[in-house]
């Protein structure tokens, strides 16, 4: 624009009068659009090439306001240029988005230069424009492109994300998408900026999983899924990530990827797994989860080389009290059972019903002498419990049988010593708790 200056400042050097029309050379060979404004806005006057640009016909351009040309006529951004140059005589420089005839939209290099001709003179505005759509094709087309993927990736149910990691361990997020915020309260700025705003939020264990799960997809290239637990204002949420994975060139690792909100399936996960792990009436564990159990608990205790004591339990003469009382007193017996067994062993034993009236328990982490203490005690708290059934106060006990499991030792064999020695108890009269040896 430095040229229309020169032209300009020989234009005024030679007139004497106010600019009432445009500079001859700005007028008929200007290759750029160009308009004589009053301090209105209002179209004085334009040159051929105006009608060319915008597809207006001169007559329907002169004595309108120039601001109904942009696209926003209202306090848009050539209203408010068109005010800078009224109110500090300064020249205004700019892109706007105009509006062709045919409704297309124009990119044009905007120029607004005041014309101060004396004190008395009115103001007049030079505006002179280019159109710039040819150039800036290629980065529009790309805007657009980023447009649309932005809405896209902003619409997901989810985060888009980009996880760096230094050869030395160090995590770092490239990108992250908004929906982050709906996510777990974090701006994907925040996050960005400080990659422990997002992981120090992880629950645990499950912050140890994401580190190792991590270094395997680093080293195998295999894609990297993780479903985690992560605190928020509104509680835990589990969110699962998915990424695909790659090696960079100075040796850190790029995994590009999406994490979801998976609670709700988590919690439908977890109500299946209940149902298909816990007995109805008592709501302990049934047969196959106590065994599943039993064997990951053992494992533990052959890690830490400890023994497990086993004990089965069977309710005495459990037929009696059903064809005494009916078959509701037995399922109240039951569940009562089970109520003592949680308030007298601690929440990690596992109690199991494996069927009828025959009940199984693992003590986690005691010593023999100290698993008799605390199975003599559920003993006592059930011979001493009552059960009042209409009108009537029954009570009822238990026999058991213990053995001890070895680490690396057999679960089923175990318990079929321990139902071995529960036989012997219930030979010996019942209500009492007979070991490898042991009556007490
Ligand atoms: N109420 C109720 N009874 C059950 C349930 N499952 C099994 N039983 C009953 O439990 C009784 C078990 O009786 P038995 O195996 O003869 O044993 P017992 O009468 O307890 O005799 P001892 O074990 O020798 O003291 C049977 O009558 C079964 O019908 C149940 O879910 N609810």
């Amino acid at each position: 624009m430095r040229g229309i200056s020169r032209i300009l400042d020989k234009w005024r050097r030679r007139r004497s009068s106010p600019a009432t029309s445009l500079p001859e050379r700005l007028y008929a060979h200007f290759p750029g659009a160009v308009m004589l404004l009053d301090a209105h806005g209002v179209i004085l006057e334009v040159n051929p090439s105006m009608a060319r640009v915008t597809g207006h016909a001169d007559e329907s351009l002169v004595g309108r306001r120039v601001t109904g040309l942009d696209e926003q006529p209202l306090r848009g951004p050539l209203s408010r240029a068109l005010d800078h140059c009224v109110q500090q005589r300064q020249s205004w420089h700019g892109l706007l988005h105009c509006r062709h005839a045919d409704g297309r939209r124009l990119y044009l290099d905007t120029l607004i230069q005041p014309l101060v001709e004396g004190p008395d003179a009115p103001l007049r505005l030079l505006c002179i424009q280019h159109d710039v759509g040819t150039l800036l094709e290629p980065a529009i087309a790309d805007r657009e492109r980023l447009g649309r993927l932005e809405a896209v990736v902003t619409g997901l149910p989810g985060v888009v994300f980009q996880l760096h990691q230094t050869p030395r361990g160090a995590l770092s997020f490239g990108y992250l998408s908004e929906g982050l915020i709906a996510l777990c309260g974090l701006t994907p700025d925040a996050v960005m900026a400080s990659p422990a705003r997002l992981l120090d939020r992880l629950v645990g264990e499950d912050r140890q999983a994401l580190t190792n799960t991590l270094a395997q997809s680093s080293v195998s290239l295999e894609p990297w899924q993780l479903a985690f637990r992560i605190e928020t204002p509104e509680g835990v949420r589990w969110l699962e990530a998915t990424a695909g994975v790659r090696r960079e060139s100075g040796g850190g690792t790029l995994w590009d990827g999406w994490l979801q909100d998976v609670t709700r399936r988590k919690e439908a996960e977890r109500r299946t797994q209940h149902l298909i792990s816990t007995d109805m009436l008592t709501g302990l564990l049934n047969r196959r989860a106590f065994l599943a159990n039993g064997e990951a608990l053992l494992a533990h205790a052959t890690r830490n080389r400890r023994r497990v004591p086993v004990a089965m339990v069977d309710l005495d003469h459990f037929k009696a009290l059903n064809d005494t009382h009916g078959h509701a007193a037995g399922d109240i017996a039951l569940q009562r059972f089970a109520t003592t067994c949680r308030d007298c062993l601690r929440p990690y034993d596992l109690i199991g019903r494996l069927g009828g009236e025959e009940f199984a328990v693992m003590l986690v982490d005691s010593e023999p002498e100290e698993a008799w203490g605390v199975l003599e005690r559920l003993r006592q708290a059930v011979a001493d419990s009552e059960l009042a059934l209409g009108g009537e106060t029954l009570h009822f006990t238990v026999s058991m049988g213990v053995a001890f499991l070895d680490p690396g030792g057999n679960l089923g064999e175990a318990l079929g010593r321990a139902d071995h020695a529960l036989y012997r108890a219930k030979r010996a009269g019942r209500n009492r708790i007979v070991g490898p040896e042991t009556v007490i």
